[in-house]
């Protein structure tokens, strides 16, 4: 029988640190990878105080005046990093009503002319000026490298827990200078009272790369995740915990094994305050190619997979070309669909690709 779920699990870092209590926590991820994708971590290692800080710039960013954000528009990044307004993304051909800025750790671009341009994905972030809202950038990239660690530290233990040597998965990552993860603060407003915002929220998507640490910065509900008979289950915000679930890129490399899951965001309701959510994306080296890495799982590790079952139907896909393209290249074809104004500014043949028809909605 298929091991269906109907609630999201929690689990506590500080077992890992006994060496007691540190083989029930292995068990209990190893069944929140195989069977659910998702996953609540409390006790985890990133200090109270970076978090706070995070929590308290995210809704002074979004106050800021609009002409400061635009400035540092995501329109003008061929990284597709700085700030969206409203309605500026698309996830499955559908609007997304949330407000965001995306930014990564300091990296300078490794294209150059004639390169391949998924190389171009990655660059500079751009950050408000340091005079508009004073210690923004500090406070986000120290909060940025320390969930890189833990995010590091978490990717051994996943690895260990799918029967793999502790190092196994490391050779996806590049050294530190190269790597860019990525950090995304968003605001859902809620719609307004006439529906004339069109559709909220975000919808149902995976996503792309190995591990993404959620900061549920305010205690609205709102996210919810799809489990393996396509019902919706609330993750609802849990206090001092991030929420951890698994990209496409670990679902493709661990064969199936680590379950990439469904999951949207519902607006909160007409007349609320704002939700706010800071999701840490952990990505792997731009020219990392799974299909040539074949990771070799026990066979009592592959049964769980056979215990599990079929993944069931679910309402997104995306990011079907891990099959054939390095991570570089699959992620910014999912860039290209969900930003094809930056698309047709910077990567003209690939906007054409997909969008042989022109600039959609217009
Ligand atoms: O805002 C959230 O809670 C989740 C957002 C999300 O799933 C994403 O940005 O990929
Ligand atoms: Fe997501």
């Amino acid at each position: 029988m298929a091991a269906n779920f109907s609630s999201v699990p929690i689990l506590d870092y500080s077992l890992v640190s006994d060496p007691h209590t540190r083989p029930l926590f292995i068990k209990q991820l190893q069944h929140a990878l195989v069977n659910v994708g998702f996953l609540y971590l409390k006790n985890h290692t990133v200090p109270k105080e970076y978090v706070d800080a995070v929590v308290d710039f995210t809704p002074r960013f979004f106050d800021l005046p609009l002409e400061i954000k635009e400035k540092i528009s995501s329109k003008n990044s061929p990284h597709f990093l700085g700030y969206s307004d409203l309605g500026a993304e698309i996830t499955k051909s559908r609007i997304d009503y949330r407000e965001h800025i995306d930014f990564g750790s300091d990296h300078e671009t490794q294209w150059k002319s004639g390169d391949p341009d998924y190389l171009r994905w990655w660059g500079q972030s751009q950050w408000p000026d340091e005079s508009s809202l004073p210690g923004f950038r500090a406070v986000m990239e120290r909060y940025l490298d320390a969930v890189r660690d833990l995010s590091y530290e978490f990717t051994s233990l996943l690895a260990e827990a799918l029967g793999l040597h502790p190092d196994a998965l490391n050779k996806f990552f590049d050294r530190d200078e190269l790597m860019l993860h990525h950090l995304k603060l968003a605001k859902y407003p809620a719609p307004a009272a006439d529906g004339s915002n069109g559709d909220p929220g975000v919808g149902p998507h995976y996503d792309a790369g190995f591990l993404t640490f959620l900061l549920q910065a305010t205690p609205h509900p709102g996210l919810q995740v799809q489990n393996l008979s396509g019902e919706w289950i609330d993750a609802a915000p849990i206090p001092d915990t991030f929420v951890i679930n698994i990209g496409k890129g670990l679902e493709f490399v661990t064969r199936g094994l680590a379950r990439a899951t469904s999951h949207r965001v519902l607006s909160p309701p007409v007349g609320s305050t704002p939700r706010y959510s800071v999701p840490f994306f952990q990505n792997i080296s731009l020219h990392a190619r799974l299909t040539d890495e074949i990771l070799d799982f026990p066979p009592e590790i592959l049964k769980l997979k056979e215990i599990r079952g079929d993944l069931g139907e679910t309402e997104s896909i995306n990011f079907a070309e891990y099959d054939r393209e390095p991570f570089g290249k699959v992620c910014l074809i999912g860039r290209i669909k969900s930003r094809p104004d930056i698309a047709a500014r910077f990567y003209p043949e690939l906007f054409k690709e997909h969008f042989p028809e022109g600039m959609p909605g217009q």
